[in-house]
């Protein structure tokens, strides 16, 4: 992904679409050498006592996307419920090679227990996907972070940031989502995933990714929070490839993501529709089928 242009160039340079062959290449295969830390632990600080059932799909997301372990920490019936779905998953603290925050948390409901969880993770330094209710905290991360806004959203986000940031409403980021996904790179110093029919991913600077491989029966509930899971684990997983390429890495992650996303909506609707659980469910095959070359 080297580009050495100059940045104008690149802002009007045509989109590249994000392909399976370009996905695989971001799914890590475990070797006989691994054990579970090694493949990558995600935390995850998700769900709320107003939206558990969004920790429960980011859990199960995660989980079926391959990872070494879950830490979830969360309100407690977000917790009982993550649980009571996946036992795999840890509720102790520990250590971690990143987080997904956010999902299914509110900026204007947040307990003090998730604001100081949040605080946590936000302080770690190990990079970070930030979804939904934690959207407003971007600028308190020490890590790298990839945010995954849909477009009012994306609009809060902004607007968070301050310091001559640009502040459209959502009916303009959805009238030039690609445009809006570049732009709020640039201003938030961040990767972007915007979310859409067309999901538009871009790392600072840097040439915009498009990835169209889901139905629109995907607009549905919890299929976003789905989605957070499976970028998470990605992210988890290429902690090294993060380090070292940085901005860059996250962006092919979070468009590998939302490609396998895609394509588990597409396994799990057959044409007809989807609960955002059964696009989870799907992940598994997605992978094999990509691993496969098929
Ligand atoms: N299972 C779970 O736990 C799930 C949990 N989830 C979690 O929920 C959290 C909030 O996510 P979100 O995307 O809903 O929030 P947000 O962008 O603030 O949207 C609010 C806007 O929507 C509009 N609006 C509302 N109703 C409308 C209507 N009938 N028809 C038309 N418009 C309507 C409303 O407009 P208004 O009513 O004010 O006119 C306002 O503008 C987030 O943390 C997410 O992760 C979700 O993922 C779902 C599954
Ligand atoms: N018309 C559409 N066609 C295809 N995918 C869509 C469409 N609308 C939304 N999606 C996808 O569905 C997911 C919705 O996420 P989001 O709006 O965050 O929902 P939620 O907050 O309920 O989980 C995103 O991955 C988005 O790309």
């Amino acid at each position: 992904m080297d580009d050495n242009r100059e940045p104008e160039e690149r802002r009007t340079a045509e989109p590249t679409a994000w392909e399976a062959g370009d996905a695989k290449a971001w799914i890590a295969v475990p070797t006989a050498d691994d054990d579970k830390y090694s493949r990558g632990v995600l935390g995850m600080v998700t769900g709320s006592a107003r939206y558990p059932g969004a920790a429960v799909l980011g859990a199960e997301a995660a989980a079926r996307t391959g990872v070494g372990m879950i830490r979830y920490l969360g309100a407690p019936h977000a917790t009982e419920q993550v649980l009571r779905r996946r036992p795999e998953i840890v509720s102790a603290p520990g250590r971690v090679q990143a987080w997904l925050i956010g999902s299914g948390m509110s900026a204007d409901d947040r307990s003090d227990d998730d604001a100081r969880r949040l605080a946590a993770a936000l302080d770690d330094g190990t990079p970070l996907v930030i979804d939904a209710g934690a959207l407003d905290l971007v600028a308190r991360a020490a890590g790298p972070v990839v945010i995954t806004p849909h477009y009012r959203e994306l609009a809060v986000a902004l607007a968070a940031a301050g310091g001559g940031a640009p502040t459209p409403g959502a009916e303009e980021i959805r009238a030039d989502p690609g445009g809006w996904a570049e732009r709020a790179a640039a201003a938030l110093g961040v990767t972007v995933l915007l979310k859409g029919h067309t999901t538009h991913v871009v790392a600072p600077g840097r040439p915009r990714i498009t990835v169209t491989a889901g139905p629109a029966w995907l607009a549905t509930a919890g299929s976003g929070d789905v989605l957070g899971g499976v970028l998470g684990a990605l992210v988890a997983t290429h902690a090294a490839a993060v380090a070292e390429h940085g901005y860059d890495a996250l962006a092919a992650l979070a468009a590998t993501a939302a490609w396998v996303h895609g394509r588990a909506g597409e396994s799990a609707s057959q044409g007809g529709p989807v609960v955002a659980l059964d696009v989870a469910e799907a992940v598994p095959a997605v992978l094999r089928g990509l691993l496969a070359g098929s």
